[in-house]
């Protein structure tokens, strides 16, 4: 049997594991990702009780209990780095016996669900709209560094896309997997927009942002915006999704992202002051997440 070896699982001295310091019976089966550290509060204070908080570098934990179900919220910081150390670890807390090192024999399938902020990249989705991300693509290259990854994704639009946008070689090859159709169908309603999301590997020139250094393709997102797969439209940039889907999708757990749009990138128009909406979106996905 294949033992993780120290170097490669690290286990901290008091028995946590690396980055998150969280145990294994810590963790709920239903976990909410967040960026913001700051946001994990917020949606704590939706829960009746709170087992404990746990913080290492931007990685802050609450697990407690909505409506009588155990949930467990953590930030990720920004970015599918930080996905990868957050996913990881999560599965190897569900996963992985510590004290022998080694996959344990009954698989534990996580539910994870983002709670993000976003930039529309369509006109007719207004700041303020939730998107729920029925597909990601990866612009972050991320899940290209491990195996089978095209048994996982879509090849056929990754080559329309790439097709289409005439994609510069000299960036990472995009990858399309898509999120939980179980979660997706219970979180969707007239209050969501189905979305294909991008996730980004920066937010300013990966986001098309010129601020004083002039973009490598200044017409990408406007190509990204009229590109159609299957009639379907791709509909916001953010950060993290793409990552989150490929490992969950690997790694046997069910993922979604929904995000409060805060800026529309074709309106150029942005709220700076979207707190108030994403604390109507916590709302909105714990009930529509509880059991
Ligand atoms: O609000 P969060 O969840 O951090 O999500 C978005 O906001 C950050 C960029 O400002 C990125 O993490 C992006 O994905
Ligand atoms: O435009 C935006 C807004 C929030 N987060 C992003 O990544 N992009």
């Amino acid at each position: 049997m294949k033992i993780f070896k120290p170097s490669e699982l690290i286990i901290n001295t008091d028995g946590s594991v690396f980055h998150l310091h969280l145990f294994p019976e810590e963790i709920a089966d239903k976990i909410l990702l967040v960026g913001d550290p700051g946001r994990v509060k917020l949606v704590a204070s939706f829960f009746e009780s709170t087992e404990f908080e746990r913080e290492n570098r931007e990685f802050f934990t609450i697990t407690g209990k909505y409506k009588g179900e155990r949930f467990t919220v953590v930030s990720t910081g920004i970015g599918t780095d930080n996905i990868d150390i957050v996913v990881n670890e999560l599965d190897a807390l569900a996963n992985i016996d510590f004290e022998t090192r080694t996959e344990k024999a009954e698989k534990r399938s996580l539910t994870l669900v983002r709670m993000g902020t976003s930039g529309a990249l369509q006109p007719n989705i207004p700041v303020n709209s939730f998107v729920l991300s029925k597909t990601a693509i990866g612009f972050d290259g991320l899940l290209n560094y491990y195996a089978y990854a095209e048994k996982i994704t879509n090849i056929e639009f990754e080559n329309q896309f790439m097709e289409y946008t005439s994609w510069n070689p000299r960036l990472t090859t995009p990858y399309v997997v898509d999120g939980s159709e179980d979660i997706y169908q219970k979180m969707a309603s007239s209050e969501t927009v189905e979305g294909i999301t991008i996730s980004a590997p920066g937010f300013y020139a990966p986001q098309g942002r010129e601020l004083r250094v002039p973009l490598g393709d200044p017409e990408l997102n406007d190509k990204i915006g009229s590109f159609r797969y299957n009639d379907r439209a791709i509909t916001n940039f953010e950060m993290e999704c793409s990552a989150i889907y490929g490992l969950s999708k690997h790694m046997g757990h069910e993922a979604m992202t929904i995000c409060t749009i805060i800026a529309n990138r074709v309106r150029k128009e942005a709220n700076a002051d979207y707190k108030s909406r994403v604390k109507e979106m916590i709302s909105y996905t714990l009930e529509h997440l509880k059991a």
